[in-house]
């Protein structure tokens, strides 16, 4: 079964056309790439595939359910574009991990020794092991960012869906970013869904990639995804993409199921 299926979907915002005749389907376990320029409507796709917004018209199914039903399921591990925690808010590495467990719930509790050492384990996932007790205003952007993807994992989703992770991180984070993302949808046979602006890193680190603007001008293999003609419709002129011209060796041995 898809983990995504997308059916002629049309999104207005305020009478607005923001997306349109989008078909898309993603199979379970394969991590897509969403890329596009400023305002071509990637956080809309991705607020419609978790159910935020309603489609004007087409479908959306997510394991054969609605968006909605999937939440109810807790399908959904979901990191927004803007970080959503206060980093003045004197809260630690593993409450933010926690708090994961509070918005499931929608009421605070004391946490169980089982759910403290679930976090430490995320964290430990993230490699973040020894951050447990550092404060998160302290921790780099980076490190940050882990941290967040730690609290998202918490409540065991299928799909992660991620606004922008990699922003505010150096080039070399990103790459191990990247590779921390590949080796958690290998070991948790997870689906990911991540939007970026980077189209040059992404292509060698993503499944498949899907070039938005309004409407889908292309969904496949990343390197395809480079020709002309696709980066012209996106970005309405020629770009110079900075790229790897080949899967990230890394990555391709990851995917063959080799050690590092
Ligand atoms: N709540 C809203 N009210 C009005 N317009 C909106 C709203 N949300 C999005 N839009 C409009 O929809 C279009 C697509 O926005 P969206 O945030 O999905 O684009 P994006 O590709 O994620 O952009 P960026 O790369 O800049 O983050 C924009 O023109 C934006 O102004």
């Amino acid at each position: 079964m898809n983990a995504v299926e997308i059916k002629n979907l049309d999104v207005s915002i305020n009478n607005k056309e923001i997306l349109k005749d989008i078909n898309l389907e993603l199979a379970e376990g394969r991590f897509l790439g969403i890329v596009g320029p400023n305002g071509s409507g990637k956080t809309t796709l991705l607020r419609v595939i978790i159910g935020i917004i309603k489609p004007k018209s087409g479908s959306i199914k997510i394991f054969g359910d609605t968006p909605i039903i999937a939440i109810k399921k807790g399908i959904f591990g979901y990191l927004p574009q803007s970080q959503m925690i206060e980093t003045t808010f004197p809260a630690r590495a593993i409450d933010v991990v926690l708090m994961g467990i509070y918005s499931r719930l929608g009421v605070f509790s004391w946490h169980s020794k089982e759910e403290i050492n679930l976090a430490k384990e995320m964290l430990s996932m993230m490699n973040m092991s020894g951050y447990e007790n550092e404060l998160f205003g302290n921790l780099s952007g980076g490190q940050q960012q882990r941290v967040s993807i730690a609290r998202a994992l918490i409540n065991n989703p299928k799909i992660l869906v991620l606004d922008e992770p990699s922003t505010g991180i150096d080039v070399v984070g990103q790459e191990d970013f990247y590779h921390l993302l590949k080796g958690l949808q290998k070991k948790l046979n997870l689906t990911i869904i991540m939007v970026s602006h980077d189209i040059g890193a992404v292509t060698s680190y993503v499944d498949e990639i899907a070039c938005l603007n309004k409407t889908l001008h292309y969904h496949g293999s990343p390197l395809g995804a480079l020709n002309d003609t696709v980066i012209k419709q996106l970005y309405g002129k020629h770009v110079d993409i900075m790229m790897h011209t080949e899967l990230c060796d890394k990555c391709e041995r990851l995917q063959s199921g080799q050690k590092n």
